[in-house]
This record gives structure tokens, C-alpha cells and sequence, in this order.
């Protein structure tokens, strides 16, 4: 069985490595939106960093999955623990800002951005853990979903979930799909059907996160699990999540043109662009 899962659906990165020797990166890396700090040759610590709450627009979407690139491209890197800087926020999802009133061109790149990273994600062979400080909503959760395992801190007023139905939108299939895979049919059907919120201890209980921890631990936590898992031998690793994930990975990478349709038709409908409205007002006047 092949292994080499990410070349598989990337066939031009691969030719990317093929081309570009590997160089040594530096201890970490800082922009002003996020923070990568290379713990070990092994693991290294991402963390969201686009206050107020870690939106992703175009722009950010781009940066992220260059960022994911160049984890990928770094054979001695075994795991990622993804997090954020931001107070109380993971991820607030995608910036609404892209989809009020938007140019359709414009809002098919952000979408074409947003299956990118997902497909990076999902299809990545290396270990994720998602260290999750704060709230972790709409794509911010299936972000998580996406990675391997969930450490969340121990706060009740930490939400997360996938509320899109509330604002009349059907979530894409791959959403759905990484969300049966995390806890099931039936309780994604009812997550998802009826706007489903939950917080830590709920989402413990449903399986939507793996761990809670207090806030002081999280990322100590987080190490102690990545430290564990980067003793797993890695070809064995890497064929067990590749054949555990290619069939539902494969569902959009054969199938992007069409969910690419879907969103902006849905997104531009009026009556969409209206809720939409009324729901940033919502969020501006709390
Ligand atoms: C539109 C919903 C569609 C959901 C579709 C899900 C479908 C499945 C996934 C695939 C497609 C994904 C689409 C999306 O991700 S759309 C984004 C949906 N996100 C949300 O609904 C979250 C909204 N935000 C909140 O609930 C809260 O902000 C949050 C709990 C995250 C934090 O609360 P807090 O009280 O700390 O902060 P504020 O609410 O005061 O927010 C601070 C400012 O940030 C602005 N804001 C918040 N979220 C977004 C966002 N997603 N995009 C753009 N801007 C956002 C908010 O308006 C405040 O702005 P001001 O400072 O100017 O007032």
C-alpha cells in the first residue's frame, strides 16, 4: 500500500519537494497572525494569532495553508499542536464579512481557500492536536474535527459548534462527514439539525473533544500526548490514519467544482445575504 497520502492528492507539491531540496527552517517562525515555535526537531506549536477572534478570510486562509505546506514539507516534523493566541477564541469560523455582500469571484476563492486547508488538514499524515483555549465555531470546529485529537480547557462558557442551520444554510458533505466520523451519525444528525452548542463537559460526553484540561495545563497536556504519540512507529501511523481518512478525503477532492457551486449559490441567495445581515448586526451590537 502506498504511503505517501499527501503526494497522493497534492501531485503539485509533491513536485514542489521533488524540485526544492530540503532546507533546515529556522527555530520558529512569526508573523503578526500566527506563531510557530519548533519545540523539537519533532513537534511544533502553531498558534492562531488574528485577534479578535481568529476569523479566516481569504487572505489568512492563504497564509494558513502555506503554512501547512511547509509543515508537510519537513520530513522530520512529526506533529503540530495547533492553538491560538487569541483570548477565549479558538476560531470564530470564517470571516462573515467574506460572505455579506460579497463578489462571487471573490467568494470563490475564499471557498476554494477554505477546501484547501481542510483537504491539507484531514489529508495531512502528520499528528495534529488541537489545543482549544477558547471558543470553536462553523469552520473553527471542523477544524478541530480535522485534527487527531482535542484537548479542551475547562470552561463552561466555552462554545463549540455548528450553528449554520439557524441562518438557513445546509452544511457542505465533508463537514457533515468529519463530523459523523468524530461522533457518529446520530448525534451529528441532531448537532447539526438543531444548531447544537456545547460546552466542554457536553462536548466530552458526545465525544466531540477528546480531553478537558484546566487553562494553565493545556499546553503542557498537549505536549505530554504529541511526546507519546511521536513514539508510535511512523509508516504504521501514517497508513492507519491515510487508510482511515482517504475515503471520506476523496469525496471532496473528487468533487470540489461541485461544492464550490453549492456554497456560492447558496451564499448569494437573498434571502441568505439577509440573514446574514441581520446576524453580523447581532454579533456588532452584543
Ligand atoms: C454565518 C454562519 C454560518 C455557519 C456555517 C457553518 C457551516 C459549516 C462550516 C463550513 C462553512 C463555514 C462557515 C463559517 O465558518 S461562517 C462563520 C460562522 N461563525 C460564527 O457564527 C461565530 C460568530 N461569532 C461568535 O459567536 C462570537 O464572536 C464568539 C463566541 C466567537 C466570540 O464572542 P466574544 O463575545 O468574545 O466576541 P464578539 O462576539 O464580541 O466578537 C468580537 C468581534 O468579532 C466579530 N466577529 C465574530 N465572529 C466573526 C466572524 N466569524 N466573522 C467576522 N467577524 C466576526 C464580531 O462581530 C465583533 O466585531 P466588533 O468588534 O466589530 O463588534
Amino acid at each position: 500500500m502506498s504511503i505517501n497520502f499527501y503526494s497522493k492528492f497534492f501531485p503539485l507539491i509533491k513536485k514542489g519537494v521533488a524540485s526544492v531540496p530540503f532546507q533546515l527552517r529556522p527555530l520558529s517562525t512569526r508573523t503578526d497572525l500566527f506563531n510557530v515555535e519548533n519545540k523539537s526537531e519533532e513537534y511544533a506549536i502553531f498558534r492562531l494569532n488574528k485577534p479578535p477572534v481568529n476569523s479566516l478570510n481569504l487572505e489568512y486562509l492563504n497564509l494558513l495553508n502555506n503554512q501547512l505546506d511547509e509543515f508537510e514539507r519537513n520530513p522530520k516534523l512529526k506533529g503540530i499542536i495547533l492553538t491560538s493566541d487569541v483570548k477565549s477564541t479558538f476560531s470564530a469560523g470564517v470571516d462573515i464579512l467574506e460572505m455579506y455582500k460579497c463578489e462571487p469571484k471573490r467568494l470563490e476563492a475564499v471557498w476554494r481557500a477554505v477546501q484547501d486547508f481542510w483537504i491539507k488538514l484531514y489529508g495531512s499524515k502528520k499528528i495534529y492536536i488541537a489545543a482549544l483555549n477558547g471558543h470553536v465555531l462553523a469552520l473553527g470546529c471542523a477544524i478541530a474535527m480535522s485534527c487527531d485529537y482535542r484537548i479542551m480547557v475547562d470552561n463552561d462558557k466555552t462554545k463549540i459548534g455548528i450553528t449554520a442551520v439557524l441562518l438557513g444554510i445546509n452544511a457542505p458533505s465533508w463537514v457533515k462527514n468529519t463530523m459523523i466520523n468524530t461522533i457518529g451519525f446520530r448525534e451529528t444528525e441532531k448537532s447539526l439539525k438543531f444548531a447544537k452548542i456545547y460546552n466542554p463537559h457536553q462536548a466530552l460526553k458526545l465525544g466531540l473533544i477528546d480531553e478537558i484540561v484546566s487553562s494553565d495545563k493545556l499546553l503542557s497536556r498537549s505536549e505530554e500526548v504529541m511526546k507519546t504519540w511521536c513514539k508510535i512507529p511512523t509508516l504504521a501511523r501514517e497508513m492507519t490514519k491515510e487508510s482511515m481518512r482517504s475515503e471520506t478525503l476523496g469525496k471532496l477532492v473528487n468533487n470540489r467544482e461541485v461544492d464550490v457551486q453549492e456554497f456560492i449559490t447558496s451564499t448569494m441567495d437573498p434571502h441568505l445575504q439577509d440573514n446574514l445581515g441581520k446576524y453580523l448586526a447581532s454579533l456588532k451590537k452584543k
